[in-house]
């Protein structure tokens, strides 16, 4: 038998538990990169905060930009919603992802101000 990556579409049916075991371990296989990843991006995203916080003080605007946020929640609730995601769990996620940049904005311009 053909193991397949399961998606919507596609029938999978196991004929011992030895594919079971390795469709089991190619998934969290496969899960470990998607975190590597993930973990990267969120490292990228989180410190493009250098450049908006020096951007928001030399313009004297506040790290906090509802107006940008709202904008940010509605963008990503929309592909939760196009692609069968839960959004009040992504809403969650995006919170976070603002939370860690909100801070280390904050860090910056504390050490910028502190000479
Ligand atoms: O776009 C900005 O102004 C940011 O500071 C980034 C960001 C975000 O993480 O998306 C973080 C804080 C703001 O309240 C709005 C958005």
């Amino acid at each position: 038998m053909v193991i397949f990556l399961t998606g919507e579409n596609e029938i999978n049916s196991f004929e011992n538990k030895e594919e079971a075991e390795i469709l089991l371990e190619e998934a969290r296989n496969r899960i470990d990169e998607i975190d590597n990843e993930l973990f990267n991006l969120i490292y990228q995203r989180t410190h493009i905060a250098k450049d908006i916080a020096l951007a928001k003080e030399y313009l004297g605007m506040p790290v906090f930009d509802k107006t940008r946020e709202e904008a940010v929640h509605a963008k990503i609730e929309k592909l939760s919603e196009e692609n069968g995601i839960d959004a009040v769990i992504i809403d969650q996620i995006v919170d976070m992802l603002t939370i860690l940049s909100k801070n280390e904005q904050n860090e910056i311009l504390r050490r910028n101000n502190n000479g």
